[in-house]
């Protein structure tokens, strides 16, 4: 073990393991289990079951896996039955624990599982994306999305454990390793300058990078920073509504473009530029910073703005639906400077529209 820092939150405080060959880790954990008379399960895709093959066999034995298909289009309400009727055939009950082994959609489809199946139960994340230990496996939201917008059915449900293995990033394609720097840019813009200034300085990052694991422990760190003063995104002001930076933009581009055609890294990207806009037309910042964030997205091949022209009213429509919203009015994530992040009540009209076709929507 490399690591282990904690998600601070009273009685559901959770540690979070970083290391490498975390199978072993993982064995005595299920065997604990096991020895406590809980039934068990895992929960996957079909590119992680292939790809770490070994690590499966190795950390769960002989465990029930559920694997499903990858891909965003698999955080749906028809996999969340196949999950629940997955746990109810292999008979587990109250003090069952799930296992939810693979990238953010797995975490969030699997963690919404073990929120509602028996009104609730135990999991594990075992995040194999960076996005995922970055990230998604950390702070217990859990979800899917409809075609009206993105993880708009969910509960806050945290993990009893997260275990992130980075052996099991060397079989992550490039393209989604790249997906997982869009949330380390944005914990670096919205809460961390000298992250954001190593990561422009530094060489460009890759799963065997020596800086990784101190990348992924102090992202971790800034996550569970804002989820323990703010586990359930409460606070009238900032908390955690700031790591929703970029998010508004970003699940409104990944819904109307069709869900996986932009990754989630990849529309946050997106998102980014547009938030680091805003907050420029705001006049919180100025261009030579807008003129930071744009090379270092570039640095990761992130898209900066849209690759085809998508329609702009939809995108209205979708951003409309975004949960930050308040008593009518949308609720943005905004910079105050790098480092720092502010919650702005609405928008000045027609900026979201000029926004939006500045990065290539069609009119
Ligand atoms: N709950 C949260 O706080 C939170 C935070 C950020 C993002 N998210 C959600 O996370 C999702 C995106 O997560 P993601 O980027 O991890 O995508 P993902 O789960 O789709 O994984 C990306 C792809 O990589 C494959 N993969 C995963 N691990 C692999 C490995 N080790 N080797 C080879 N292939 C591997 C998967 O099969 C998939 O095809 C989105 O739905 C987003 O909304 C949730
Ligand atoms: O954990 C959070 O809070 C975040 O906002 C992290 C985001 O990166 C993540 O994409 C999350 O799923 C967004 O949640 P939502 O509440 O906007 O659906
Ligand atoms: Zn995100």
């Amino acid at each position: 073990m490399l690591e282990s820092l904690e998600v601070s939150l009273a009685e559901r405080s959770y540690p979070i393991h970083i290391g490498r060959d975390l199978g072993t880790s993982l064995r005595r954990c299920v065997a604990a289990d096991l020895a406590d008379g809980r039934k068990l399960a895992v929960i996957t895709d079909a590119s992680v079951a292939r790809e770490q093959a070994a690590f499966v066999e190795h950390a769960f034995g002989d465990l029930p896996v559920l694997v499903l298909p990858s891909g965003e289009s698999t955080k749906a309400f028809h996999h969340l039955e196949h999950c629940a009727n997955f746990l109810a055939e292999v008979g587990l009950d109250r003090g069952g624990r799930i296992f939810a082994l693979g990238g953010g959609v797995i975490g969030d489809l699997a963690g919404f599982a073990a929120a509602s199946f028996y009104r609730g139960i135990g999991f594990y994340q075992i995040p194999t994306t960076l996005l995922a230990m970055v990230d998604s496996s950390v702070g217990g939201k859990t979800g899917i999305n409809l075609t009206a917008g993105k993880n708009l059915v969910g509960a806050f449900h945290q993990p009893l454990c997260v275990f992130a293995d980075l052996d099991t990033l060397l079989s992550l394609p490039k393209r989604e390793f790249n997906a997982g720097m869009a949330e380390v840019i944005k914990h670096g813009l919205l809460a961390d300058e000298e992250l954001f200034t190593l990561l422009e300085s530094g060489p460009r990052l890759e799963a065997s990078s020596e800086d990784l694991p101190a990348i992924i422990r102090r992202n971790c760190g800034i996550k569970a920073g804002v989820v323990s003063a703010d586990e359930r995104e409460e606070s009238g002001q900032g908390g955690r509504a700031l790591l929703n930076l970029g998010h508004t933009f970003g699940h409104a581009i990944e819904a109307v473009a069709g869900y996986g055609t932009y990754l989630h890294g990849e529309a946050i990207a997106i998102g980014l530029v547009l938030a680091c806009q805003f907050s420029e037309r705001l006049g919180n910042i100025d261009s030579a910073t807008v003129d930071r964030a744009v090379p270092l997205l570039q640095k990761y091949d992130l898209p900066v703005r849209l690759r085809k022209p998508l329609p702009l009213d939809s995108l209205l429509a979708a951003v409309r639906k975004d949960k930050k919203s308040r008593a009518g009015s949308l609720r943005f994530v905004a910079l105050e400077k790098i480092g720092k992040a502010v919650t702005v009540v609405g928008i000045e009209p027609g900026l979201l529209e000029e926004l939006f076709v500045g990065v290539g929507a069609a009119q």
